[in-house]
């Protein structure tokens, strides 16, 4: 598809999807065929071509059945048909991003320790992420099961891995950072298995609407620096009506929206899970000289109910949340509903057709049909796609909720 052609397809995808969620807050509305709110025209993103700035390179089985291939699956597990390909044809990844793959392939080809694919058959060098900034600065990220070796044969593997990279064939990459994480599981924490820094910074920064984030190898940052500034920027203007309230930015990340928001409100409060981007985000906002921006670390379903019981009904409140995947916990919907000083709550989703879902609906559904659940329902007042996702299906959602 050209580029317009993927917009028109992206907002007929999104129109079908606000059908599907009208459908389920009213279920006498069986076919509902328009819209009860408008929905805005898509924001393209102003860069097409490789624009990710963070790529993430399995390790498994090639096409020629080379159990050392770094690239992407194909396929899947249970139809005994998965296969990793190079991927250096991708239209959204940096090529520089598949130099760094080509070269940890060779230099795990060479290596004499397994890869490791399925963990019960043992074997060492996992995946490979690769994070790099508007400046090209590159950061990459080893992960590595460590089966029983001792931390001194181990780290015979990281000195070779720095020497490839730094003196040897892979030099090529000129990585600013090289990190490493012994992961025995499918994905650690930074609290649960530490990122070693084996050469060069520590962190990567980028650069959005003026404001200079820091960013941890551990922390999230939207893949996409020139769409985020596009996003953030219709995040704001759908907030104009909130100017000078509390601003609670649940699942904020390294602070990205709390941030650029902070100029519009008195006061802004970001949860998250991860301690690394939680660190980073109160290092951004000291950054930036931006000095009421709190941030709190924790599960939001934690975090959140205890929190809203010290915020006043009468305080103007708006919520900004956009969760991964797998959508906010239940505690936090209720959190939020049952806080009368809360009228706007704004959804950002790029899988609004998945666990969003279920919290479109906890938000905006009857008080009395959800337990312990009695704040006045929300209802959806307005929505926005946003394009980060060039070349592929998906597209952030943002959808205003009111009452
Ligand atoms: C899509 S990102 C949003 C980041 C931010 N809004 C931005 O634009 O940079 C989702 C964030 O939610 C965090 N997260 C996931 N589950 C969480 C939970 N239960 N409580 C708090 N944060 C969570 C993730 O670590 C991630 O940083």
């Amino acid at each position: 598809m050209t580029y317009d052609e993927q917009l028109l397809w992206k907002q007929e995808k999104q129109r079908k999807i606000l059908l599907k969620m009208m459908k389920r807050l009213d279920p006498a509305d069986t076919f509902p065929s328009d819209l009860s709110f408008p929905l805005l025209p898509i924001v393209a993103s102003p860069v097409r071509d490789g624009y990710r700035n963070k790529s993430f390179f399995s390790v498994n089985r090639g096409v020629d059945g080379n159990q050392k291939t770094v690239g992407f699956l194909v396929g899947t597990e249970r139809q005994k048909n998965l296969i990793c390909v190079n991927g250096g044809h991708l239209l959204n990844m940096p090529s520089t991003h598949n130099v760094v793959a080509r070269c940890y392939e060779d230099f795990i080809r060479a290596s004499p320790l397994s890869s490791c694919i399925l963990f019960i058959d043992g074997g060492h060098w996992r995946e490979l992420v690769i994070r790099t900034n508007q400046s090209g600065h590159t950061m990459a990220i080893v992960y590595f099961h460590p089966q029983s070796l001792t931390p001194d044969e181990i780290g015979i593997h990281k000195t070779a891995l720095v020497e490839y990279f730094t003196q040897g064939p892979g030099s090529i990459c000129q990585l600013d950072s090289l990190y490493f994480q012994e992961t025995p599981m499918t994905r650690c924490s930074h609290k649960q298995s530490p990122y070693q820094l084996l050469h060069g910074q520590p962190h990567i920064y980028e650069e959005v609407l003026g404001f200079k984030f820091r960013i941890s190898p551990d922390s999230f940052f939207q893949v996409n620096q020139g769409a985020a500034e596009a996003l953030y920027r219709a995040i704001a203007e759908l907030n104009r009506d909130s100017v000078g309230g509390t601003l609670l930015d649940v699942c904020c990340g390294t602070g990205a929206v709390s941030i650029s928001l902070s100029r519009q409100m008195d006061r802004v409060i970001g949860i998250e899970l991860i301690e690394q981007a939680v660190e980073d985000a109160k290092y951004n906002a000291a950054l930036n000289g931006v000095h009421n921006c709190e941030f709190i670390a924790g599960k939001a379903e934690v975090v959140l109910p205890n929190l809203m019981s010290g915020l006043h009904s009468h305080d103007a409140l708006t919520a900004i949340v956009n969760p991964s995947r797998a959508g906010l916990h239940y505690r936090v919907v209720r959190a939020l509903r049952n806080h009368r000083g809360i009228k706007r709550l704004i959804y950002v989703s790029c899988k609004p057709d998945g666990e969003a879902m279920r919290n479109f609906y906890e938000l905006c559904c009857r008080s009395a049909l959800i337990k312990g659940v009695t704040g006045k329902a929300f209802r959806p007042t307005v929505a926005v796609p946003v394009d980060l996702f060039p070349h592929t299906s998906d597209c952030e959602l943002v959808i205003v909720f009111e009452r």
